[in-house]
């Protein structure tokens, strides 16, 4: 299973590298991206996380393991303890969204960045993916609020984008005008 120890923390320069198309879903594509999905799925289980010390996550990209390829894995339950959001996606590729911009009130973090960054990170509010699953079908995926938010967090690792990237260095607590705060 992966832990902490497999992720790669910024400043690493994988996580600054733009990830390659995956051109062939062989089998060690398929378990890599299902060894992903579970770190986010043990990450999120109480015990599971304490036993192993692993850092809450709800979505994981490749270049976060150190993989050069364009893949990732999002997994969020409901209140129920159901999945609400469960995906593994291989060459997304976002082929519309928004004007409209949104963000999360706290700010974000993430798996690869150890320190706390404060400040807003704008997102659109709604963006349409295309995107390979590990069967091979092809699939569109029209999301809105927090997904749009998991789904643009982990887009960006694809392309050596981090959280920080989009913080305002002067105003960083100031939300863009037009920009809603996702509650
Ligand atoms: O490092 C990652 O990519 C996982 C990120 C994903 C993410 C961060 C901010 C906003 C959207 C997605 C974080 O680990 S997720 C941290 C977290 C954990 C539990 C609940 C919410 C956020
Ligand atoms: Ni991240």
């Amino acid at each position: 299973m992966l832990t902490m120890k497999d992720i790669v923390r910024d400043p690493d320069p994988r996580l600054r590298t733009k990830a390659e198309e995956v051109t062939d879903i062989d089998g060690e594509t398929v378990s890599q991206l299902k060894e992903m999905r579970e770190y986010v799925i043990n990450s999120q289980d109480a015990e599971t996380a304490e036993k192993y010390g692993l850092r809450p996550g709800v979505g994981l990209a490749a270049p976060q393991i150190g993989l050069n390829k364009r893949m990732l894995a999002i997994y969020v339950e409901n209140e129920d303890g159901e999945a609400e959001y469960d995906y593994m996606l291989i060459n997304p590729k976002v082929k519309s969204h928004s004007v409209n911009q949104t963000y999360l009130p706290g700010g974000e973090g993430c798996l690869s960045v150890d320190e706390d960054i404060e400040g807003l990170v704008h997102r659109y509010q709604r963006i349409r993916v295309t995107a390979t699953t590990t069967d091979g079908e092809k699939i569109e995926i029209k999301a809105k609020g927090y997904l749009a938010v998991i789904l643009q967090h982990e887009l960006d690792h694809l392309d050596g984008i981090l959280f920080y990237d989009h913080i305002d260095k002067d105003f960083p607590n100031d939300p863009k005008i037009g920009a809603k705060p996702l509650e």
